[in-house]
């Protein structure tokens, strides 16, 4: 269970207090971007057994390898139209990779194909809070590991897990009060359902 676009110290609190396995920091243009020194200070807080997660669009290889230098986060989620040898130019990184790509366009997709080590399935525009028909992948699911995100909220993401059975879920605009704004209330009611799907 990821929580990702966190940008405070009481938010990232809130999502390790109530149970998250993942927290993710936008390093990218988003309105939820955060500077790398702050992810830094931000990652630093966060215990060993929390995987910190830093979030690209398509920046090139070194831009990424710098950041997670600088922040010491623990993996890394591109986002974008990368090609396998993205993947292949930061495994020497030694942190987990995550390939994230809008479901439509990686429709019979598995983990791994380009060489990544979780594949997280979105919707067309990521960080939107669009839900999209993810009904189709109970029945045809991609191999290995992979993430179910794109309009999850507390409201719904019961009824996701159920119908299309990813191996985890992350959400942002679902437990935001208004864009980029993260509500405590609303990450521990989206852990509490997930959980309990
Ligand atoms: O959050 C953003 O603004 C963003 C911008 C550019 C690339 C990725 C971005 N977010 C990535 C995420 O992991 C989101 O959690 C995921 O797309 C789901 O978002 P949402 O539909 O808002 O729950």
């Amino acid at each position: 269970m990821k929580i990702c676009g966190l940008s405070t110290a009481a938010d990232v609190a809130a999502a390790v207090e109530a149970g998250a396995d993942a927290i993710g920091f936008v390093l990218t243009e988003s309105p939820r971007r955060v500077e790398a020194a702050l992810a830094r200070d931000l990652a630093a807080a966060v215990p060993e057994g929390v995987l910190t997660v830093a979030v690209f669009r398509e920046e090139p290889a070194a831009y990424v390898r710098e950041a997670v230098r600088a922040t010491g986060v623990r993996a890394v989620q591109l986002h974008g139209n990368h090609p396998a040898s993205a993947f292949a130019e930061l495994s020497d990184l030694g942190v987990p990779l995550i390939r994230a790509t809008s479901a439509a366009a990686a429709a019979g997709a598995d983990c791994g194909d380009f060489g990544e080590d979780l594949l997280l399935l979105d919707a067309p525009v990521a960080g939107a809070g669009e839900p999209w028909d993810w009904s189709d992948l109970g029945t045809r699911p991609p191999a290995g590991k992979w993430v179910l995100a794109g309009g999850l909220s507390p409201a719904n993401v019961g009824a996701a897990i159920a119908v299309a059975r990813p191996w985890g879920v992350d959400v942002s605009s679902g437990v935001e009060v208004r864009r980029g704004v993260k509500d405590p209330a609303l990450i521990k009611d989206f852990l509490r359902a997930a959980r309990s799907a």
